[in-house]
């Protein structure tokens, strides 16, 4: 679930082209070096590029570092950026300012190479240790897939920028049927290599950008499918339940057919205004209660869902 760990790249914001030619020839050999001669324009590139590590002058014209820092702070997105501070105020309060305002350290002119170069290292090594356990926290122990807590977070954004753009989003509950039997017939072991199974064939289901395979809690699972009509996501629900079938997983004791199969409840909508994710959740859930009363092994479209939108 987790792409390969991108190359370092420090963002060395900074109103003197000296100071940033000086810096950048210091840390070239660490990452990729970019470079903003504002404020303004720092933020704009730490927005496209997400750099692990800022070198944020402080005594900056027009914005300064502090001003910068803070709007860093308060962006989620900004966030995981660690800002270095750098600035020719070397006394402790100024020093003091720079951690209290959330920087991960100070760096004081006239700058050491060695200084700098030791400092920026430091910092990358616990970036990059702080993504890999970021990266833990959202992933299920079990299968790799991501964990619910991951999914709360990200059908929650992209319900409110399918609200915003008036999309349809497509909703996608999966629970393995009769689950319970086949691990007392072939044992917790099994039953966790069949979940590893599984997830992996919603894994690879759910490659398209901005979709999304987690697992929802115990032998259900959860995929979110951005901008997906109704029929799109009813053609979607058939195809992963003949690919989960096609595992051809045995199950002796399943009611629907003599291997692994999966009951699969659907929901796309354009989110309207009254509209929660609880409901369109809801109403998957419904339709994954009416496709196992149905006998199992089947998809099944929640009633309400529109259908007069482009197809995907
Ligand atoms: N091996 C294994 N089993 C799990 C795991 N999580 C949940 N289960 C089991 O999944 C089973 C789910 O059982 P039920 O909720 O009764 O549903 P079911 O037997 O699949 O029946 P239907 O959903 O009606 O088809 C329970 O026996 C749980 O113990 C897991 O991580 N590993």
């Amino acid at each position: 679930m987790t792409a390969a760990l991108p190359e370092n790249t420090i963002l060395i914001i900074d109103d003197n082209v000296d100071t940033i030619r000086l810096l950048s020839a210091m840390v070239r050999e660490q990452g990729r070096v970019l470079f903003a001669t504002s404020g303004a324009a720092g933020l704009e590139l730490a927005r496209l590029q997400r750099p692990q590590l800022i070198l944020l002058d402080v005594e900056m014209q027009g914005m300064d570092g502090f001003a910068v820092n803070e709007q860093l702070r308060r962006d989620p997105d900004l966030r995981s950026s660690a800002v270095i501070f750098v600035t020719a105020q070397s006394s402790p309060e100024a020093e003091i300012a720079c951690l209290d305002a959330g920087a991960v350290d100070f760096i004081p002119k006239p700058l050491n190479a060695a200084v700098v170069q030791a400092r920026v290292r430091t910092h990358l090594r616990l970036q990059a240790a702080l993504a890999v356990l970021g990266d833990l926290a959202n992933q299920d122990g079990l299968t790799g897939l991501y964990n619910r807590r991951y999914f709360d977070r990200q059908v929650a954004t992209e319900f409110a920028r399918h609200r915003r753009h008036q999309l349809p989003l497509g909703l996608v509950l999966v629970d393995v049927d009769d689950f319970k039997l086949f691990n007392d017939r072939y044992g917790h072991q099994r039953g966790d290599a069949c979940l590893r199974e599984v997830a992996e064939t919603l894994q690879d289901g759910a490659r398209r950008p901005g979709e999304l395979a987690a697992r929802y809690g115990g032998e259900e699972f959860v995929v979110l499918l951005p901008n997906t009509t109704p029929a799109a996501l009813a053609r979607y629900g058939d195809w992963l339940c003949r690919r989960i079938g096609a595992l051809g997983i045995p199950h002796a004791a399943a009611s629907a057919a003599p291997h692994v199969t999966a009951s699969i409840g659907l929901c796309a909508r354009i989110p309207a205004e009254n509209d929660t994710v609880q409901g369109m959740l809801h109403a998957a859930d419904m339709a994954l209660y009416r496709a196992k009363r149905a006998g199992r092994n089947r998809s099944v479209l929640a009633d309400e869902s529109v259908s007069d939108v482009p197809a995907r």
